[in-house]
C-alpha cells in the first residue's frame, strides 16, 4: 500500500459542491480540518466556513478565482443522470472536464479527484464483482455514461506527474443516504403512484448500493494517497458498500422503512425491457406536443434487473479502503431522515 500523506496545505476546492454528495463531502472535509471552497452554478446550503464560488464549470474564468492556492480539487459535478440532453451531458462532462483540467493546470492544482461512476463499464448486461480493468462499456446505456467514460478517459489521461498534477478516479455505485434528492424519492414517488408492486426479474440479482458517507471516505483517501509514484495515479477505484444485496430487497427495506408495501409480484427482464423501450418510443413520438418523463426507462430497468456489483479490493490494496457505515447501518440512517416521505406522515 502507498503511504499517507496528510497535505500541510489542506485547501480543497468541491466543484459540485452544492450537490448530494458534495455536500456530504464538504461537511467531512471541515470536519477533518480542511479549508473548503465550493464551485457550483448555484448555492445549495449555507456555512460561514465554506467560501462560495458560484459560477458555470464550462468557463475556465469563472473557475479560475475558486482555484488559487488550492493543492486538491474535488469533482463531483455533473448534470443529473435522469436527463437525456445529450448536449448538457457533453458540454457539462466533457467540454466542461476538460476546461476544468486546464484551469487547475493554470492555477497550479497539484491533485484532481474525479467522481466517476461504476456504470461506465455497464452495458445493461450482468456484471458479477467487476474490477476496474473491464473495459469501458462499447454501447454506453445512455448520454451519462457515454460522457462519464469521455470524462473519467480525460481526467486520468492528464495524469502529469512531471509537471506536478496527479489525478484518480472515484467509482461509485448506487449512492444513498440523507438528502439525497434522487434514490429514495423516486422509489417513494413511484410507490405512492401505485406503481412499485412489481419485481422486474426474479429479484435475485445482486446489485452494489452505496452509501454516502463511504463514497466520501473513498474519495478523501484517494486524495490523501494520491502522490508522485504512488499506484493511485491515473487510475480509477470502485468505492462500494462491499455488500452486494439484491436490488429488490434493498428497494423492499427501504419502501417497508417508510411504511410503504414491497413489491409482491414479478414480471420476466425481457417482457419489462421491451415495454420500456416501447414507452420511451412514445415518449419520443409525442416529444413535439408534449413533454413526458417516465419513471419506466429501459435504463432503470436494466439497473433493477441485472446483476452488477463491483469488486473494491484494489482500493482496500492502494489505499486501505474499507467501508465506514455498514449496509443495515446505512438502511436505518437513510429511512430515519426522511421523516417527510414516511406513508402517513
Ligand atoms: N447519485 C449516484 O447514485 C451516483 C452519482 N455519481 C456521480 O457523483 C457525482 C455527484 O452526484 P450527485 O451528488 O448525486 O448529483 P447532484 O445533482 O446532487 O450534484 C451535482 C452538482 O453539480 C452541479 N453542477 C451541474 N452542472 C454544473 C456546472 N455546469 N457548473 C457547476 N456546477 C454544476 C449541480 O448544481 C449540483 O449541485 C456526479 O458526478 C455523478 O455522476 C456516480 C455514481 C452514482
Ligand atoms: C425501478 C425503479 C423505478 C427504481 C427506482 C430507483 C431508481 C431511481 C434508482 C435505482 C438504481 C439507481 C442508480 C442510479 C440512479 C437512480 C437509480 C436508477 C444511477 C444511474 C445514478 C448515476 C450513476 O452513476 C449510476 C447509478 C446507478 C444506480
Amino acid at each position: 500500500m502507498a503511504t499517507r500523506i496528510r497535505p500541510a496545505s489542506k485547501k480543497c476546492t468541491v466543484i459540485g459542491g452544492s450537490g448530494f454528495l458534495g455536500q456530504h463531502m464538504v461537511e467531512r472535509l471541515l470536519d477533518k480540518g480542511y479549508s473548503v471552497n465550493v464551485f457550483d452554478i448555484r448555492q445549495g446550503f449555507e456555512n460561514d466556513r465554506v467560501q462560495f464560488f458560484i459560477g458555470d464549470l464550462c468557463s475556465k474564468t469563472d473557475l479560475l478565482p475558486a482555484l488559487q492556492g488550492v493543492n486538491v480539487v474535488f469533482h463531483c459535478a455533473s448534470p443529473a443522470p435522469s436527463s437525456n440532453n445529450k448536449e448538457l451531458f457533453y458540454k457539462v462532462n466533457y467540454t466542461g472536464t476538460r476546461t476544468v483540467i486546464q484551469a487547475c493546470k493554470e492555477a497550479g492544482v497539484q491533485k484532481m479527484v474525479l467522481t466517476s461512476s461504476a456504470s461506465v463499464v455497464f452495458e445493461g448486461k450482468d456484471i458479477e464483482n467487476g474490477s476496474e480493468d473491464l473495459p469501458y462499456a462499447q454501447n454506453p446505456i445512455d448520454y451519462y455514461t457515454e460522457t462519464k467514460i469521455l470524462q473519467e478517459k480525460e481526467v486520468l489521461g492528464s495524469n502529469d506527474p512531471a509537471n506536478n498534477f496527479l489525478t484518480v478516479a472515484i467509482r461509485p455505485h448506487g449512492i444513498f443516504g440523507p438528502r439525497d434528492p434522487q434514490l429514495v424519492p423516486i422509489m417513494v414517488d413511484t410507490a405512492k403512484r401505485g406503481k412499485m408492486k412489481v419485481m422486474i426479474g426474479n429479484g435475485k440479482n445482486l446489485v452494489d448500493f452505496t452509501y454516502v458517507e463511504n463514497v466520501v471516505h473513498g474519495h478523501i483517501l484517494a486524495a490523501e494517497y494520491l502522490q508522485k509514484d504512488s499506484p493511485l495515479c491515473g487510475k480509477a477505484y470502485h468505492i462500494t458498500n462491499d455488500e452486494p444485496i439484491p436490488f429488490w430487497t434493498f428497494i423492499s427495506r427501504v419502501l417497508v422503512g417508510l411504511n410503504y408495501e414491497a413489491p409482491k409480484y414479478k414480471i420476466p427482464f425481457w417482457l419489462a425491457y421491451y415495454l420500456a423501450l416501447f414507452l420511451s418510443f412514445l415518449v419520443f413520438i409525442l416529444s413535439p406536443i408534449v413533454t413526458i418523463n417516465p419513471t419506466f426507462t429501459p435504463m432503470r430497468v436494466a439497473l433493477a434487473g441485472t446483476y452488477h456489483y463491483y469488486s473494491c479490493e484494489r482500493a482496500k490494496k492502494d489505499m486501505g479502503y474499507k467501508p465506514v457505515v455498514s449496509l443495515d447501518k446505512a438502511i436505518e440512517k437513510t429511512v430515519q431522515s426522511y421523516p417527510h416521505l414516511r406513508r402517513g406522515s
